[in-house]
């Protein structure tokens, strides 16, 4: 299973809006098929094993991250596919939290008299798949908060000049966050004082230092296009040894209450797909050529409901959000607790007390109405230190006459 899960890691960077999925077939002590799912549309990785491993597949016990699917989709059912192989016996990591599978893939093979367990290194398949996890257990994605700091939490000068605090092996490892996440998420006021991108421009050579081929990657300076290509490697049925499939761009997603953010801006360039979020009063409002307009509801302070928000990206295959955004933003995600998980890249420099803090957070009075993070890894990039928390529960509001 451990096997089947570092298979699932090729579809790391490609599998968007569908699960990463590797699958291992085992017989007579040893690997006979092994397969990860690349890209939606594209076989699943039970389909590149049974492949790979033909009349061999008969009596051998099948290693699945996911569990396998039980309906039509864009491609016909796994379960139907390892029964007509002849498996013997199915080992999931986990049960699929997609609605349409959930127990039914399990339930099917079984009925086929296919030996089925379930759980095996479950925590470590949860975690792969975080994002398609939470768009489907809780219709939203998995949302990452990203920012950018000096060591005493300056996030920009007074002025907003803030290219660059961090260094640029930071900056290269916030792409592969990109390149990770099914879509990057700003503001507009960010738009109008940095003009992002928002794109990954990683060069070749930084997914070789880590044992990854992605073609498509470019040489080094130039942007990163997405690939349909795979690496090939002999003897097997997809590319799945030491590599992953070719990068695709994250959709960008700009909060844009008031429809200011230009149609000249970077984040409208072509090459990946770009939502604009306004209030309904403002939905109308012209938009940059093949930029899709959302209209959520404002919430009280005015400005886009980010609860209203996450769904309707789940509903565009969103798995994961990484936000990269200035103070208010960030104070008003914390805030609203929607934050699974805070990265922070804090750079070797002090920008003093006149600079743009990490996180705008009014209204904090009491000690006790702290945001609490908890640190999950600390370790330097570069030279920037990178830490990793995650929100405690926000803890409710005092009772009237508490406090
Ligand atoms: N170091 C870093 O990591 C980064 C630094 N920056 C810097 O930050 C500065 C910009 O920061 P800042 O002005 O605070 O902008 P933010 O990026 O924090 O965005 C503020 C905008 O977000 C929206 N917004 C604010 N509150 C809410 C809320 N409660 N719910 C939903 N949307 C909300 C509003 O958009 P609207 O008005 O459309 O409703 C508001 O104008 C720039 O100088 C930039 O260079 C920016 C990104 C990263
Ligand atoms: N200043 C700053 C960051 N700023 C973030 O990067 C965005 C620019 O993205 P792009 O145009 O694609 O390069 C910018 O708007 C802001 O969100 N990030 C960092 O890792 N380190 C930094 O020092």
């Amino acid at each position: 299973m451990a096997r089947a899960l570092r298979l699932a890691e090729a579809g790391r960077y490609s599998s968007h809006p569908n699960p990463r999925v590797g699958c291992v077939l085992w017989r007579d002590g040893e690997i006979v098929g092994e397969g990860a799912h690349l890209r939606a549309g594209e076989p699943h990785a039970e389909v590149h094993a049974l492949r790979q491993a033909g009349e061999r597949a008969r009596g051998a016990t099948a290693f699945v991250s996911l569990e396998p699917c039980n309906h039509h989709g864009r491609t016909p059912p796994c379960t139907e596919a390892l029964i007509a192989a002849g498996v013997s016996r199915v080992v999931a990591a986990m049960e699929d939290p997609n609605p349409l599978v959930a127990g039914q893939g399990l339930a099917r093979l079984r009925a086929a008299g296919i030996a089925v367990e379930v759980g095996l290194l479950q925590a470590d398949a949860e975690r792969l798949n975080r994002g398609f996890v939470s768009r489907m257990r809780r219709q939203r994605p998995f949302l990452i908060l990203k920012l950018a700091a000096s060591l005493d939490g300056r996030t920009a000068m007074a002025s907003g000049e803030s290219q660059w605090i961090t260094g640029a092996e930071a900056r290269a490892d916030v792409h592969r966050l990109r390149a990770e996440a099914g879509a990057v998420l700003t503001s507009s006021d960010t738009v109008l004082a940095d003009d992002p991108a928002l794109t990954v421009r990683l060069p070749a050579d930084y997914w070789a230092g880590r044992g990854l081929a992605i073609p498509g990657a470019t040489g080094r300076g130039s942007p990163a296009a997405p690939t349909a290509s795979l690496a090939s490697h002999a003897g097997g049925d997809n590319a799945i040894h030491g590599a992953v499939a070719g990068l695709r761009q994250p959709d960008r997603i700009v909060l844009d209450s008031r429809a200011r953010v230009p149609a000249s801006a970077k984040v409208w360039a072509e090459g990946a797909r770009r939502f604009r979020v306004t209030t309904a009063a403002h939905a109308a409002a012209p938009v940059a050529a093949g930029v899709e307009s959302l209209a959520v509801e404002p919430d009280a302070s005015g400005h886009i409901s980010l609860p209203a928000l996450l769904p309707l990206l789940a509903q565009r295959g969103v798995n994961e959000l990484l936000v990269e955004c200035g103070p208010r933003l960030a104070g008003a995600l914390l805030a609203s607790g929607l934050v699974d998980e805070l990265l922070l890249y804090l750079a070797p420099a002090l920008l003093g007390h006149e600079g743009r803090a990490l996180a705008d957070l009014p209204g904090l009075q009491r000690l006790d109405q702290k945001i609490a993070l908890r640190y999950i890894d600390v370790r330097q990039v570069g030279r920037d230190l990178r830490i990793l928390a995650t929100p405690e529960p926000l803890s409710p509001p005092p009772r009237a006459g508490e406090g």
